[in-house]
This record gives structure tokens, C-alpha cells and sequence, in this order.
């Protein structure tokens, strides 16, 4: 396939790249230049100012310029050398490296030109290849001496990292490293902060660095991961408010959502004898949530996200079931994470134990929960983190997630603070998948309490592959005969491996938190607007007039059946607890096909322009009151389960909730 280059209305070029995860870059030969970088998201993860011009003459503020063969004022050429300002060509002989995808991989060349000899009177030949691949950047740049005489160069990548809030940025893998400020006449310091992070302007080159720098986003829960090989040195720059109003092309906000962290050969020039070639290589890496020196490998560490700084997670830490020397002691501020050596520094912390780091959380994205789940099962031979037991508490079958209430779940409290259980789902009968919602009531005075699902099952998407799912359930009162089930504030976000609706695996993580009741508004709201219900919506004032198809069928959705919760009460020995049984079952005057049990804690209160719309189509809907627009509770408790309607079948209450507009 050929480049994918777009022609724009000014007459330049851009090189588009993608590659089969979604993922895009854009490329100008004005600099050779990559000026966005995207994720399968559609999230951009370069800086690029809103007065950047694409064009001559000035460099183009935001994205990856390459300084070259000077690196800001270190020579007497102009700041960061030229390159960034010269209009590049395709190098269509890219060789010794090997061809590439052109759909993910463009290859640029910059020649000296008379003019460029008149100011820097070395012939150079410089050429990037510039590739994608899922979650990645790669640049590999390589100068080459054309001349006749040695050279030396000076050669930077910079990296116009987008970041969400300056104040909430660390860089990690700087500390304890010399550098020269810019700042101070280039004078060389050591760094003392044992992570940079950022209250005013920087603009730092430091020496001898490693070969990965992370720069942690903690208010994006991302990390960029920075790997570099043939550059020693890293710039940090940031102009902070006075500098950036100073900055002509940069708004006077700007720095607050961008920082620059480059690859960098600066102190030492690169020398080059005639006919040599030097190569560097820079990736960047996108790492989900927050970072933890030393490894990288989000298959292989979980160490990202376990510290927390609730108090039950925290006395969990100090009384975990390792060894004594790997936890936190009330007398010592810091622990250093077993596997990666990540070092907790509670030292900052005024209130005492078990304060831990402001803004440290176990707030695991859904994609870090399914990374945990996937070690706990021991997929792809992964194992556990050594503390995950601490973080996802696992539960047995008897004391488990559908057979306890969730208050008296270890841990769990009314605070708003979410819980993790890594948990077994249970069958609601001895044969059939259905999955058992129902909670056991242990006393008379328990009230009797079932999990329904609410919105759509979600994919959770690792490295462009899906891995697992994640369904949203609410705790629900269970409806007596003549009333209506009454939602909760309990949620359970409940995330399983694999692609299918149903769970499979050996275990899954619930994840419990009671709602405060605005938190749960919003988590409502949101889950609408960001389409996370899915499928489809029927405004609230008008009457479908024809029933909707099925979106997907939710097999152990399908299954929600008081009737036959009922029985099972019996089975388990419950049919002394009057308050757990429902109407009575041989009333069979409501004959409600499929699975229109799923809904009933929902249909019950629903009014006449929702229901009747089933009514109408599905003649076999007995005992609903039409008039008032009321189903009455026993009528849907004792439905029979049948065969599905031709032309109405729901299947889950996903479907019909959306359908019907019920929030
Ligand atoms: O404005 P530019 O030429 O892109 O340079 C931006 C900044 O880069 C650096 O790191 C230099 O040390 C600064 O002095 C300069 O302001």
C-alpha cells in the first residue's frame, strides 16, 4: 500500500500513519516533523499549540521537531539548529533499514543544500523513520557524513508531551543525575528531588541518563514510557506562566498542559569521520495508569496500582501476609514494592498512619483490573502480584458476592471508597448457566436483595486486543407482593475474562461501592452521555409504536426469574422466612414471554407510554393494567417463563432500559 499523504489547501504535505489498532500519526516534511500522535482512543498525546504556524519560517511549536546539528543555544548557529526548518523529502532508499509498512512507517531525508553549507559547511545526510504500532512512537534518526572532513553534531528529539495538569506530572528515572540548567548559565548540578515534578520553570539537560524515562500522568492515569539508545542526554523543559506569555506562538496557558522531555546528544557531540553514519532510536510508550520504576512490562508487574490510601487497604499493607520485612511499619515511612523495588515514601505525610501519599489510590482502570484478573488466573503463565491479596481480596464460594451482602463483605463500607474481590460466580440452579443474583438472606431480619445488570456489557480492550468484559450491576430490594423493588445505592462493577457475555475463568473482580447518592446521579448521568449504555434510547415523551429488535442476548440476564428464585429459597432452606417469598406462584395469569423477568424491577414503576408498547405487541401479556400503566409486581413475579414472541423478544434489561428511556 502506498503513503497515505493528504495534499492541504496550502499546498503542504502530511503523511498520515495508522496502524491496525486504531492508533495515528500525522507527519509535515516542514521539519520532518510528527505533529500528532493519537491513540486507538482518538486521545492526542502531543502538545501542539493552538498558534502554532505549520510553516516558514518560524519551527513549529508542539509536536517532535528535530534539533539539528545544534541543541538550543550550545553554538553559534540558530537555536536548535536548523533542521526543524527546512522542508524534508521522502527517503526512498531508507536502507540498511529494512522496508517497512507504509502505512505505519514513513521515511524522511534531509540533504544539506548551498545554503545550509554557507552557515554549517559539513555535508550531512539526515533521515528519520517514523513508525507506529499499537500504543507506540518510534523515531530512528541517523546522520551521515557526506563530506570530506570529520564533523560534529548535536542532535535532540523533542518531545512536546500533552499532559493534563503540569502540577500532577513526575518524571521518574532523572533522580540523582547531574545536569546543566539552562536557567543558571548551564552550570552543572545534581538533582536532589527523588522524582521531578514541577512548580516552576525548568529547562534542564541531563547527563549521562538511563535508557527509559517515565513521565507519569497521574490526573490521565498514564504513563509515557521514554527509551532511548544513542542519546545520553534528556532535556526537561517547561517555560511556566512568565516565559510562556513571552513565547509569541505558545498561549499564555499553555505550559500548564504540556512538557517537553527529549532525547538528546548534547553535552558530548557526536563525531562523525567522513562516510560514517550515526543512528539513534527513541520510543515513546503509552502505560496505562501510574508508573513504577525498573519495570515496565504491564504483563509482567502489577505493581502500578497497589497503593492505596484508604484506611482499610492501609491496614491491610501493614498486616499483609508477607513476610515482616516487606511491610509498612508504623515507625518507618516507606515500603519498597517486592517485585520492582518501587519505593513507597510516606515521609511526606503530616497526618500519621496510615496516611499514605496524597494522591495515591488503588483506582485500577478496567484494563489494569482485567491485567490482575488475567495473573490471578495465571494466564499466558503470569502470576499475582506478590501483594495483589491486599488490593483484591479473594472470597470464597459460602462468604462470596452473591451469597453476603455486600455491607457485611470484609472491608466494605458506606464511605463511597470502592472495594475489589477477586470472587467465583455461582449457578442460580443446578442445571442451566444462569448465574445466581440473588443474596441469601442469613436472619429473618435480613432483607432479601438481588444484583441486576444495568447498562451494556463492556469489552475491555488491552493492547488492541479484548480480554475481558465488565458488567455494572445494582443491588436491588427485592419486591414483595403489591410493591415495588427498590434500587440500592450498592454498585457492583463485576469484570470477567474473555469476549462472551457470560463469565468465564476461574474467577472474576467485583468491585463494591456504595453510591453516595449525588456520586451515583452523576455515575447515571455520565454512563448516558458517554454512551456507555449503548444501543438504543427512546426519549422519555414518546411511545415506541413498534417493538425494537433484540440488541444481544445476555444469557445469564435472561435468567432474572422470581418464580423460580422462590423455589430456590425453598431448596435452601429458607421457606420458614416469610419475607423471602413472593405471591403466589400457581397464579399463571401473567404469561410474559422470554425474558421479560429481567425487568421487572424496572417495568413495575414504569408508566403507560413504555409499557403499553409491549402490551400491544405481545398479546400474551395477561395481568397488566394498561389503564394505570402499572404492572403490578405479582404479576411479573409469577410470570411464566416462554418461548420468545415473534416479533418482541428483549434481550436484556440493558436493552429495554435504553429502550425505554427509564432513567
Ligand atoms: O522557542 P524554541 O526555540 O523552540 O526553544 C524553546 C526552549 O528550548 C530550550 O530548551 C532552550 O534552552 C530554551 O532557552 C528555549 O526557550
Amino acid at each position: 500500500m502506498p503513503l497515505n499523504v493528504v495534499n492541504d489547501r496550502d499546498g503542504s504535505s502530511r503523511i498520515l500513519l495508522t496502524d491496525p489498532a486504531g492508533s495515528t500519526a500525522e507527519v509535515l516534511l516542514y521539519g520532518g516533523q510528527v505533529v500528532s500522535w493519537r491513540n486507538e482512543r482518538r486521545e492526542q498525546l502531543l502538545y501542539m499549540s493552538s498558534k502554532a504556524q505549520l510553516k516558514p519560517p518560524k519551527a513549529i511549536r508542539g509536536g517532535l521537531p528535530i534539533c539539528f546539528p545544534q541543541f538550543g543555544n550550545f553554538g553559534a548557529l540558530e537555536r536548535h539548529g536548523f533542521a526543524r526548518n527546512r522542508f524534508w523529502s521522502f527517503d526512498n532508499d531508507p536502507s540498511p533499514l529494512p522496508p517497512a509498512n507504509q502505512q505505519s512507517t514513513v521515511d524522511l531525508v534531509l540533504k544539506s543544500t548551498e545554503d545550509d553549507l554557507k552557515i554549517w559547511p559539513h555535508s550531512f545526510e539526515l533521515r528519520v523513520r517514523i513508525s507506529i504500532s499499537p500504543g507506540k512512537l518510534t523515531i530512528i534518526p541517523r546522520v551521515r557524513n557526506t563530506d570530506l572532513k570529520a564533523f560534529s553534531f548535536m542532535f535532540s528529539l523533542r518531545n512536546y508531551l500533552y499532559v493534563s495538569d503540569i502540577s500532577e506530572v513526575r518524571v521518574e528515572g532523572l533522580e540523582t543525575l547531574d545536569y546543566l540548567d539552562n536557567l543558571m548559565r548551564r552550570e552543572r548540578f545534581t538533582e536532589q528531588a527523588d522524582a521531578i515534578t514541577f512548580d516552576g520553570e525548568v529547562d534542564k539537560v541531563y547527563l549521562n541518563t538511563p535508557t527509559k524515562i517515565a513521565i507519569i500522568d497521574h490526573e490521565r492515569k498514564r504513563t509515557i514510557e521514554l527509551r532511548k539508545e544513542g542519546m545520553p542526554n534528556a532535556v526537561v523543559w517547561n517555560p511556566w506562566d512568565k516565559k510562556a506569555k513571552s513565547i509569541a506562538d505558545m498561549g499564555d496557558e499553555d505550559y500548564t498542559t504540556m512538557l517537553c522531555v527529549d532525547s538528546g546528544a548534547i553535552e558530548t557531540p557526536i563525531v562523525l569521520k567522513p562516510h560514517e553514519e550515526w543512528r539513534g532510536r527513541q520510543e515513546l510508550s503509552i502505560v496505562s495508569s501510574s508508573y513504577c520504576s525498573g519495570q515496565l512490562d504491564p504483563r509482567k508487574v502489577m505493581e502500578r496500582t497497589w497503593i492505596v490510601d484508604g484506611p482499610w487497604i492501609a491496614r491491610n499493607v501493614k498486616n499483609a501476609s508477607v513476610s515482616s520485612a516487606l511491610q509498612i511499619k508504623d515507625c518507618e515511612a516507606y515500603i519498597n514494592c517486592p517485585n520492582c523495588y518501587y519505593r513507597v515514601d510516606n515521609s511526606n505525610v503530616l497526618t500519621p498512619w496510615p496516611g499514605l501519599p496524597k494522591g495515591v489510590k488503588f483506582e485500577p482502570t478496567d484494563e489494569e483490573v482485567i491485567e490482575h484478573l488475567e495473573a490471578k488466573c495465571g494466564i499466558d503463565g503470569l502470576n499475582p502480584h506478590i501483594l495483589i491479596q491486599d488490593f483484591i481480596c479473594s472470597v470464597t464460594q459460602d462468604v462470596g458476592i452473591n451469597y453476603t451482602h455486600p455491607q457485611n463483605l470484609p472491608g466494605v463500607s458506606k464511605d463511597g471508597t470502592s472495594v475489589f474481590f477477586f470472587n467465583k460466580t455461582a449457578h442460580a440452579y443446578q442445571n442451566g448457566q444462569r448465574k445466581r443474583r440473588r443474596i441469601t438472606p442469613t436472619s429473618l431480619k435480613d432483607e432479601s436483595v438481588r444484583w441486576h445488570k444495568t447498562g451494556q456489557t463492556k469489552p475491555v480492550i488491552l493492547n488492541g486486543v479484548q480480554k475481558g468484559c465488565k458488567k455494572i450491576m445494582v443491588l436491588y430490594k427485592s419486591a414483595r407482593k403489591g410493591l415495588k423493588p427498590e434500587k440500592s445505592n450498592w454498585v457492583l462493577h463485576q469484570y470477567h475474562l474473555g469476549t462472551e457475555e457470560g463469565e468465564i475463568g476461574e474467577y472474576v473482580v467485583s468491585k463494591i461501592t456504595y453510591q453516595q447518592p449525588k456520586q451515583w446521579e452523576k455515575t447515571i448521568d455520565e454512563s448516558e452521555s458517554s454512551g456507555a449504555r449503548g444501543g438504543l434510547t427512546t426519549p422519555k415523551t414518546t411511545t415506541p409504536t413498534q417493538a425494537k429488535p433484540v440488541i444481544s442476548v445476555d444469557e445469564d440476564e435472561i435468567a432474572y426469574d422470581d418464580t423460580k428464585m422462590v423455589h430456590d429459597s425453598f431448596a435452601e432452606g429458607l421457606d420458614n422466612i416469610q419475607e423471602a417469598s413472593y405471591g403466589s406462584t400457581s397464579d399463571r395469569g401473567a404469561q410474559v414471554a422470554g425474558n421479560v423477568s429481567v425487568i421487572e424491577d424496572n417495568l413495575v414503576s414504569k408508566k403507560v407510554e413504555a409499557s403499553s408498547c409491549l402490551v400491544e405487541k405481545n398479546p400474551n401479556y395477561g395481568n397488566v393494567d394498561i389503564g394505570s400503566g402499572n404492572f403490578s409486581v405479582s404479576d411479573l413475579e409469577n410470570a411464566d417463563l416462554g418461548t420468545l414472541p415473534d416479533l418482541f423478544s428483549l434481550a436484556s434489561e440493558d436493552s429495554l432500559l435504553n429502550w425505554l428511556g427509564w432513567f
